[in-house]
């Protein structure tokens, strides 16, 4: 069995961060671990709290992991402080990770900042040269060019400056943009666009989470970098189409829409 890393926050309601990259693993067939750089207090409503992991301890949680089940693939997300980013890229680089694929999350998709401002900058200076892909959204890649980003063109343009940039791949995802679910890859100097058709679910957490996961465990069983986000957008485009409805804002998906078996049975009977 191939085994996937992800490195990032917890999220209590179970939709976002570590827990959604845990189910988004498992039922993408891959053995999952994690590795978590914050506690979050949080709900589908918003993030009341955080509790950072201090540098040592994310360190000792690294050791563990790399010097016994070395993952094939390795998935980032929350990191919010510089410290911490710090220790990752340490790790990452005296392990020798492979397959890395950096979501370089800043903003809940209920508004709460979850990087501090200073450790944007050593985010982009010590992770991303690490990265294989990076997986910014529109507002996240206007941040890390300082472009606006208005059109298609704009977006292949600004998926150009970053991947040449930090010498990886990226995908510019779209979701940001009105009745858009394009994504964009931007690959060894050419691009390719990734159509998802719009679903009408107003239930988004994770989805960020969700796509590099996906990504990440497709890497890890070995897909190209392409085939493994296309693989990826056909599992979120149909963990959105199963229209889980749960709490009271931005809901959850259904990350284990496509696992049936006798268990998943039992539960639809209730
Ligand atoms: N309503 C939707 N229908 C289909 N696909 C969607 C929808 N919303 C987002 N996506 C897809 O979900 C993935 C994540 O995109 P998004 O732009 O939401 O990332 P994100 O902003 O990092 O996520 P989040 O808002 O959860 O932080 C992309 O592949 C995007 O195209
Ligand atoms: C711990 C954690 N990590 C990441 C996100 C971003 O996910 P989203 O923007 O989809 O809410 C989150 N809300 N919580």
């Amino acid at each position: 069995m191939k085994k996937a890393l992800t490195i990032a926050g917890s999220d209590s309601s179970g939709g976002a961060g570590i827990q959604a990259d845990i189910k988004t693993m498992m039922a993408n067939g891959v053995y999952a671990m994690s590795v978590v750089t914050a506690l979050t207090a949080q709900n589908t409503t918003g993030v009341s709290a955080i509790l950072n992991a201090t540098p040592e301890f994310l360190s000792q949680e690294l050791d563990s992991i790399f010097t016994d089940i070395f993952p094939d693939a390795v998935k980032i997300g929350m990191v919010s402080e510089s410290g911490l980013i710090r220790v990752i890229a340490e790790k990452l680089g005296q392990y020798k990770a492979a397959n890395i694929v950096v979501d370089p999350v800043m903003v809940a998709t209920s508004g709460a900042r979850l990087i501090s401002e200073n450790a944007v900058e050593v985010l982009k200076n010590e992770l991303f040269p690490l990265a294989d892909l990076l997986t910014p959204n529109i507002p996240e890649t206007e941040v890390l060019t300082g472009m606006q980003i208005k059109s298609a063109e704009d977006m292949i343009e600004a998926a150009r400056r970053v991947s040449e940039k930090y010498n990886c791949a990226v995908l510019c995802k779209g979701g940001h943009k009105l009745n858009d679910a394009n994504d964009l890859l931007y690959e060894n100097g050419s691009y390719r666009w990734f159509e998802g058709k719009r679903i009408d679910n107003p239930n988004t957490h994770g989805t960020g989470c969700t796509l590099s996961s996906a990504i990440a465990s497709n890497l890890a069983k070995g897909f190209s970098m392409e085939e493994s986000v296309n693989r990826a957008k056909d599992y979120i485009s149909g963990a959105l189409a199963a229209m889980l409805d749960l709490g009271r804002g931005s809901g959850p998906m259904d990350h284990g829409f496509a696992i049936k078996n006798s268990y998943t049975e039992e539960a639809e009977n209730l």
